[in-house]
């Protein structure tokens, strides 16, 4: 009996392992480029490297939420080439964080991100490196916003040209009272590229996106939570007397949804992203394979044998 319920137990763990890794492997072959598209990784990351200056730092937390911050203040956080890699890689380590539940991309020194940093784009100003770079930070970014942790922006400062692109690779964007979110490409000449359009479209419609591309709109708190690319307005800590640190305040909001066990959290964000991306048939099959990742798992028996009323 006892040999029966543990090779039972034996089986289910090893049908969730083969699920689990299955949805690993369906999320990390998410990247856009590969080598069918002609893509070269290595030789995109050499180039970038040349262009050096800054980081992306990462801090793993026990809450289960990271802060991910982009930190080049003296060019109010511009990505440099050797700050994407770094990008690429601090996803790569969030992908391989069992713990992790949440995460908050913010910038360094009061300010979010002011895009591309404009002497490495001068550099690379030819066609073919520009796409590369383009499909490279694609790539990195689409990566973010697969992860399976709830994401949120906190924009504080600016967050112009690839830095408001950053914000669209989020799950949620908080704008802290002052701070401006904008997509300044037409006055560079380009459009986005980092995937911006295609996910701000997504966020706020064709229409709007049309609108805040094609006149390159200054988007403040108000009229972000208007159009649905803000989902919270932050009180700026220094103009308020009283009010908490932003990154503070940015926890608490995110905590609402990061509250329970990890495999929970993360089957959440799994079940969302699916049907955010995939085909109805598509997304309805891999919301079974999830499901069955946490039907019988310890937080679900926890909480059947707890016979928890949801009053
Ligand atoms: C593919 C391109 C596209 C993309 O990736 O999608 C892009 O992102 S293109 C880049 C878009 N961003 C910009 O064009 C920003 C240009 N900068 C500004 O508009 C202003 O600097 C600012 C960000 C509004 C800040 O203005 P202000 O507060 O007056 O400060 P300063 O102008 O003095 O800036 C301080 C310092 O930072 C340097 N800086 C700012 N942004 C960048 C940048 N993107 N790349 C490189 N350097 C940048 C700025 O030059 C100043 O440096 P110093 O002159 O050496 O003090």
């Amino acid at each position: 009996m006892v040999l029966c319920a543990l090779r039972q137990q034996v089986l289910r763990c090893s049908s969730h392992c083969r699920t689990w890794a299955r949805l690993l492997q369906r999320q990390r072959s998410s990247c856009v480029y590969s080598s069918i598209h002609g893509f070269n990784q290595d030789e995109i990351k050499e180039k970038l490297q040349a262009f050096h200056g800054g980081s992306i730092d990462l801090l793993k937390q026990d809450s289960g939420i990271a802060v991910l911050t982009i930190n080049n203040p003296s060019r109010m956080n511009a990505f440099s080439g050797s700050m994407m890699i770094d990008l690429e890689e601090r996803v790569s380590q969030l992908e391989n964080w069992p713990e992790g539940k949440g995460l908050i991309v913010q910038g360094a020194a009061e300010t979010f991100c002011s895009g591309s940093d404009l002497n490495a784009v001068r550099a690379i100003s030819n066609q073919q490196d520009g796409m590369k770079m383009c499909m490279f930070m694609q790539n990195a970014l689409t990566r973010l916003l697969r992860l399976p942790l709830i994401s949120v922006a906190l924009v504080e400062g600016r967050a112009l040209g690839g830095g408001a692109e950053l914000t669209t690779a989020c799950d949620f964007r908080l704008m802290e009272a002052g701070s401006v979110i904008q997509f300044v490409h037409k006055h560079m000449g380009l459009v986005p590229g980092w995937g911006g359009a295609a996910r701000l479209v997504h966020l706020v419609g064709s229409q709007n996106a049309l609108k805040l591309l094609g006149g390159a709109v200054k988007v403040d708190p108000e009229l972000g939570v208007n159009i649905g690319l803000v989902d919270g307005v932050l009180e700026g800590h220094q103009k308020t007397e009283g009010a908490a640190p932003l990154l503070q305040q940015a926890e608490n909001w995110l905590s609402r949804y990061t509250k329970g066990p990890a495999p929970v959290i993360q089957a959440v964000k799994k079940v969302v992203l699916s049907g955010r991306e995939l085909p109805l048939s598509e997304a309805l099959r891999t919301e079974k394979d999830i499901f069955g990742t946490v039907w019988g798992a310890p937080a679900n028996l926890e909480a059947l044998a707890s016979k928890s009323k949801h009053k």
